[in-house]
């Protein structure tokens, strides 16, 4: 689904190399980890699946096709079918939970009947259907990281990044949190998660990639935190 072939990304007016020359396959449905410490590339990475940013070297294909092809409008419909989660929920403050996550999908054209049906569902999915009528500051760290995950998910992305989906929360939250990350990408979207979280990664196992430096140290099928 996503593929990086001899990619490196220089950012060119500290002309700082983020990545180099890095070559992975990550297919359809699969649930892959991204860690490495600060500065090794994993922003830089999620931000080249999003044509945030363009390679200085290499070729990133999705779904076999060269993202560089990719013009302007067929850039924008890109990232919107690209679901993204961050460390900071940033959940709209005066919108409740439901109106948070129905909020992306109201300017879509679906219809209301549908928009209603489907954020019920994806609340339902997040375990938090019962505050569907709670503000952010009413729900706590980790119930506002899961409206942000609903909220990612209501379009049906067939991809989602995390990029420290967990940073905020304490371990409980966090658990919670990846536990429906993996129910999502039980459904069949592929996931991408970005973490510091070193206990998360060793106790739920997925496929990890390492960067170090920019560079891909380590591929790992079967996951475990090498840093
Ligand atoms: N817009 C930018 N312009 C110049 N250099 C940048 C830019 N964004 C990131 N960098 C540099 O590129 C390197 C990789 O940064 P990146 O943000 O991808 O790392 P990261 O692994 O996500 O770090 P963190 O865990 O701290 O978020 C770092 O050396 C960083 O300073």
């Amino acid at each position: 689904m996503i593929e990086f072939h001899h990619v490196s990304l220089e950012y060119p007016i500290t002309r700082t190399l983020a990545l180099d020359d890095l070559n992975v396959h990550v297919r359809r449905g699969e649930f892959v980890y991204l860690v490495g410490h600060s500065g090794a590339g994993k922003s830089s990475f999620m931000n080249l699946i999003l044509k945030r940013a363009l390679p200085s070297r290499g070729e990133v294909y999705f779904s076999g096709e060269p993202l560089k092809r990719y013009r302007r409008a067929r850039t924008a419909m890109h990232r919107r079918r690209i679901g993204m989660v961050f460390q900071d929920n940033q959940l709209l403050p005066h919108l409740n939970a439901f109106d948070n996550v129905t909020f992306a999908l109201r300017v879509t054209g679906v219809k209301k009947v549908e928009w209603q049906e489907r954020t019920r569902e994806v609340l339902r999915l997040v375990g938090l259907e019962h505050k569907h009528g709670a503000l952010p500051m009413q729900m706590s760290q980790g119930e506002q990281q899961r409206v942000a995950i609903a909220r990612a998910i209501v379009c049906e992305p067939p991809v989602l990044l995390a990029d420290e989906p967990t940073g905020n929360l304490d371990p409980d939250s966090s658990r919670e949190v990846l536990r429906v990350l993996q129910n999502i990408n039980l459904r069949g979207t592929t996931v991408i998660v970005a973490t510091h979280a070193r206990d998360l990664v060793e106790t739920y196992r997925h496929r990890t990639l390492t960067l170090r430096k920019g560079r891909l140290v380590r591929d790992d099928p079967y996951g475990g935190y090498a840093l």
